[in-house]
């Protein structure tokens, strides 16, 4: 799917262990898409597929239209990674990580300060630029983390459980980021285990065992119960 996610027939194992069975799906453009698994499902194994930190022998994945075995310098361009470890740099400040992405990243020098600016403001965190990263609450470091991601103007967004450890205020903020990055455009992919991260218009896919056990707008696949029931009663009855 152009400009957004696709994944085609993925199936990885940890020698005799079966971690992703067979796992489709395809995630348009300007979409927030929460990816919903117990402990266990497999939603690491995914997130290091599609970053290439792991080879699936079988399958296909297509990042903005492009093949990750057989154009991954493009395809790899296209996303941008949130991982579930925090990876800032304490003493520098926000500003100083960002630039140092830019540079790593090989991004043409003199765009450099205006990406940043960019990146910070679609965040809410341009006012804290000049700031050194320990200084900030674990909210406003998961936000820079994002500006981080966006740096590149990926067209897919990758996000593997970002609210780890933050406090339900700060958790409700990155979530509305997020949506409205979905909003401008983005191709969103959300892992998480908490459901009430999930909103009733997001696309969903619940991921058990390995498989997709459901796929489609979350509002529709919860029915009248709430997803936090919904989502034991499925993964229970399935284990
Ligand atoms: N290196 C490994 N060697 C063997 N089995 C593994 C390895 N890594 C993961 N697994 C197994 O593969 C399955 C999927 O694990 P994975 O970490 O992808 O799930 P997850 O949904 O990310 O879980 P969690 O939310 O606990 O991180 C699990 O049964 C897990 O025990």
């Amino acid at each position: 799917m152009q400009d957004g996610l696709s994944v085609k027939n993925l199936s990885f194992s940890y020698g005799a262990k079966q971690a992703l069975k067979q796992v489709s799906f395809d995630l348009p453009k300007g979409r927030f898409c929460a990816l919903l698994g117990p402990n266990g499902a497999g939603k690491s194994t995914l997130v290091s597929l599609l970053t290439r930190l792991l080879v699936a022998p079988k399958g296909e994945i297509r990042i903005a239209g492009h093949d990750l075995r057989g154009e991954a310098n493009a395809a790899l361009g296209a996303l941008g990674v949130v991982f579930q470890q925090p990876t800032l740099d304490l003493d520098l400040t926000v500003r100083q990580n960002l630039a140092y992405f830019a540079a790593l990243h090989a991004l043409p020098r003199k765009g450099i300060p205006a990406r940043i600016d960019k990146a910070l403001d679609r965040l809410g965190m341009r006012e804290r630029a000049e700031e050194k990263v320990r200084t900030l609450n674990g909210g406003h470091r998961r936000r820079t983390e994002l500006a981080r991601a966006l740096l590149h103007d990926p067209k897919v967004l990758l996000l593997d459980e970002p609210t780890v450890g933050l406090d339900a205020a700060s958790r409700m903020a990155i979530t509305a980021h997020v949506h409205d990055l979905a909003d401008q455009g983005l191709c969103i992919l959300w892992t998480t285990h908490l459901t009430d991260e999930v909103r009733d218009d997001d696309r969903l896919l619940v991921l058990h065992q390995g498989q997709i056990m459901a796929d489609g707008c979350t509002g529709d696949i919860r029915g009248e119960r709430s997803l936090s029931d919904w989502f034991l009663e499925q993964t229970e009855m399935a284990s």
